[in-house]
């Protein structure tokens, strides 16, 4: 996986790769890895599917039962206490390894919580196994002062770069942008780079006969323990 933050003037632009793998196989070439956890709270994760999708599920229903009873919309950091609190409390066990971004009435925040618990608020972040790939262009890329359309191209190049790089990413880019009481999903906003050019449905067609039918040596193992059998009865 490949996960990326980045924190702009107006708000905060999530990415991710699509990718999930069972070792070598590929499991999911185009699974999404931007969790919402409340409309202007959304959530990256890598590390186990299963993991980072029932914690931030979890988490999610946790900060609408609070919002619902304080009446007020939820905040970034309370997401981020939640979610490092429950995670600590399993002692690394929950491979949920989670940037969390936001926009709440005090404004853009960004996060990382890794697995074990700990957290750092940080103005971009990179996490999965292409995170230095995709680090590599953050440190590049980034300054303070970027607008909208500069930290959704950064983003975008850094989760590329993860894809390009990193066998454990691949598939397209996802990106997520959120500013005051406003969030845009992209989802596979970029096929064309991910997308395997050589991929093409190729005629498998064999003629009947054309894989040899070990017949013979059924037949023979039957044989052998029907004799068996009568030997035994
Ligand atoms: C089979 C299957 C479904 C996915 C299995 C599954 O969690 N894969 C993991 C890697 C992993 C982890 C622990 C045990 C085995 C395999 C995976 O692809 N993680 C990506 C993020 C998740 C959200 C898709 B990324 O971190 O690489």
């Amino acid at each position: 996986t490949t996960i990326v933050g980045v924190v702009f003037s107006d708000g905060v632009v999530l990415g991710a790769d699509t990718r999930a793998t069972s070792g070598p196989i590929v499991a999911d070439p185009n699974c999404e890895k931007i969790h919402k956890i409340s409309d202007y709270i959304w959530c990256a994760g890598a590390g186990t599917a299963a993991d980072t999708e029932n914690t931030t599920g979890m988490i999610s229903l946790q900060l609408e039962l609070l919002s619902l009873s304080t009446g007020r919309s939820p905040r970034v950091r309370t997401a981020l206490t939640l979610l490092k609190n429950f995670l600590f409390r399993y002692h690394g066990y929950i491979s949920a390894a989670l940037v969390l971004g936001g926009v709440d009435f005090t404004g853009p925040h960004l996060h990382m919580i890794h697995p074990h618990g700990s957290t750092s608020t940080l103005p971009y972040i990179s996490m999965g196994s292409g995170s230095l790939a995709a680090m590599a262009v953050l440190e590049t890329g980034y300054n303070s002062k970027m607008g909208e359309e500069d930290a959704k191209s950064l983003v975008h190049q850094a989760i590329l770069s993860g894809i390009l790089n990193d066998l454990g990413s691949g598939g397209n880019v996802d990106l997520c942008v959120i500013k005051h009481k406003s969030m845009e999903f992209f989802r596979n906003v970029d096929t064309t780079n991910s997308k395997r050019k050589f991929r093409k449905k190729l005629p498998y067609m064999f003629k009947s006969g054309s894989t040899k039918i070990l017949e013979k040596e059924i037949e023979e193992k039957m044989r052998k323990m029907e004799i068996v059998n009568e030997k035994e009865s």
